[in-house]
């Protein structure tokens, strides 16, 4: 029963948003400039903005198969200066656009070729790759999109050269696997670093990921430093573990019931809970035209309203998914922002847990309470909202329908994973699992083959290790370890098979093996399956029969080595 008042709110939040639709780098720097205000923070502009008509040109034309290709490019004097020339060469009867790009800007060496030795078993080819992922950006050219970070970190891979948030979490178990903990360190500073410049942690390292961040994993790096550390750890990040908690929870306290703003919905019953946002309603920089296309698509919806929704899809790391959509089919119908994501929800319940652990050991016994308050809350409206009774799974929540959506999704592991789900629901959750998500390959993302990434038949390493650590919280060991072999057993053959690891793989059907969907071909490194992979070659390797590494490192894999594009 959706309740008057949040019909008003609703409408007029939509309204809102049409207000401000419109794709110019206009709207882009006037939102930027709103952030910079509000955290006080010195913003880089993103190439759209400084490039004005020239990057809705390069990228209209299609210059560059992948439109992050210009997104990343770094031009070789000032935008202003390229911008002046354009203007005026670009009327001359033999002007050729790529020329000019060419001239103006320094592209990424795409795709380094790393050819590893012969003859490396899985374990030692992840351990050969963390140098080659790794990267030292203290410093960035001018106008370059990239964001400077003060340490070393890891990148996923292939296209995406910068780091992500979401990511990099899986990444550091297998960095903390192998004894790599001077990464795992400076990965979290960067981090904190993040926090205290941009008070958030973006995307990514990119000017154009500033107006958003990804799930929200940075309690669980300092979990795991103090898993080696110990509880002081807790106190050294308190200060970025609250501003974090500030950038999701703004604007929440003032919410009347029904009504919901940035990152925060109130519910009719008082609750508070989560939603993915981005600041900005213009196409993507790194997918420009793509964004363009799929507005075009939505006849009676704002243009703008869809950016804000591809955006917000951006941001839940799921990117894309049926999980957003009304019709499975149809991206153009993603409505990311009229949804209370049970992941996000899951994580900032971890979130507030952490704040009242770190206040309580810094004896703010207040403080302390007043976020275990804020945690139990969200917990009885995690576990009001957003469980499927009949079904027996945990999902999302549909605000403009005011109802659970029923999307079957693997992100019904999080409150197992996060120990917020009752025993017997976790039961419940663990037989759904077995019923419908436990695959050949592994976890299944949703039931739903959509073409879209984050869609069967894929599988990702990082739910996979959310869903494996989320069962055995519960005693559902069994279950963990079959989805943990089956996906270990999938990494293994495609290893076999071309010598690497991939970004995500097919679980299910004949083709297991590397995954597809999605705006972007399938890509090699890859930072959070080789993080993953290794945690669970440890815990593993022992029940593997047939394809996993349960051999010594000094064993050799059959296959001659290939050049894997990291
Ligand atoms: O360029 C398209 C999108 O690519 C990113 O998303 C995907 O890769 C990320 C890095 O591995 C990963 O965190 C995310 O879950 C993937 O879906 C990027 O994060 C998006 O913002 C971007 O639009």
């Amino acid at each position: 029963m959706i309740t008057r008042s949040f019909r008003w709110a609703w409408k007029r939040f939509l309204t809102m948003g049409m207000s401000l639709s419109t794709a110019s780098g206009q709207v882009f720097s006037t939102a930027l400039a709103k952030t910079k205000n509000k955290y006080n923070i010195n913003v880089r502009q993103g190439p759209d903005a400084l490039l004005g008509q020239l990057y809705i040109d390069v990228q209209t034309a299609k210059l560059f198969p992948d439109q992050k290709t210009f997104a990343d490019a770094v031009p070789r004097r000032t935008p202003e200066a390229i911008l002046s020339d354009y203007q005026t060469k670009k009327r001359r009867k033999n002007f050729k656009l790529h020329t000019f790009v060419d001239k103006n800007f320094i592209f990424p060496t795409d795709r380094v070729k790393y050819v590893p030795p012969n003859g490396q078993s899985l374990r030692e080819h992840i351990n050969t790759l963390w140098p080659v992922l790794t990267r030292n950006t203290s410093r960035v050219r001018p106008y370059d999109s990239l964001l400077p970070l003060p340490k070393d970190y890891v990148v996923p891979g292939g296209r995406f050269r910068e780091v992500y948030y979401w990511d990099s979490y899986f990444t550091m178990l297998g960095l903390a696997e192998c004894d790599k903990w001077d990464l795992v360190v400076d990965m979290t500073d960067n981090f904190s670093h993040e926090i205290e410049t941009y008070g958030r942690i973006p995307n990514g390292n990119r000017s154009y990921y500033l107006s958003r961040s990804q799930p929200p994993f940075f309690a669980l790096m300092v979990d795991l430093l103090a898993s080696r550390d110990g509880d002081g750890v807790y106190q050294n990040y308190l200060p970025q573990l609250k501003k974090e908690y500030q950038y999701w929870m703004e604007g929440g306290d003032a919410l009347e019931n029904g009504a919901a703003a940035e990152r925060v919905a109130r519910m009719n019953d008082g609750a508070l809970l989560n939603r993915y946002w981005d600041d900005l309603d213009t196409p993507r920089t790194e997918s420009y035209m793509d964004d363009i296309v799929t507005a075009s698509e939505a006849k009676d919806r704002p243009a703008g309203e869809v950016y804000r929704d591809l955006r917000a899809g951006a941001a839940s790391g799921w990117d894309f998914s049926s999980r957003w959509f009304d019709d499975p089919l149809q991206l153009s119908s993603i409505r990311t922002t009229s949804i209370l994501p049970v992941d996000l929800n899951a994580l900032l319940y971890h979130l507030e847990m952490t704040l009242a652990k770190a206040s309580q050991l810094g004896n703010n016994l207040d403080a302390a309470s007043y976020y275990s308050q804020r945690a139990e809350r969200r917990k009885q409206a995690i576990n009001l909202h957003l469980w499927n009774e009949e079904g027996g799974y945990y999902a999302d929540f549909d605000l403009r329908q005011d109802r659970l959506r029923d999307q079957l999704t693997a992100a019904m592991v999080f409150p197992l994973y996060n120990n917020i789900a009752p025993p017997d629901r976790a039961a419940r959750t663990a037989q759904t699992i077995r019923d419908q998500l436990l695959k050949q390959g592994g976890l299944i993302t949703t039931t739903n083959v959509s073409g879209q990434q984050w869609d069967a038949p894929n599988g990702w390493a990082p739910l996979q290790w959310v869903a494996v650590e989320g069962l055995r919280n519960y005693g559902h060991g069994d279950l963990a370890e079959e989805i943990a072999t089956r996906f270990l057993g999938n990494v293994q053959r495609l290893f076999n098979n071309q010598h690497k690891l991939v970004e995500k793989y097919v679980v299910e059907g004949s083709g297991l093996g590397g995954g597809g969907g999605g705006e972007y071909p399938l890509q090699d490194g890859f930072g959070w399956t080789n993080g993953v992979t290794l945690k669970l070659l440890d815990m593993y390797s022992d029940q593997m029969t047939g394809y996993a590494d349960n051999t010594p490192a000094s064993v050799t894999a059959p296959q001659p080595a290939a050049a894997v594009s990291v």
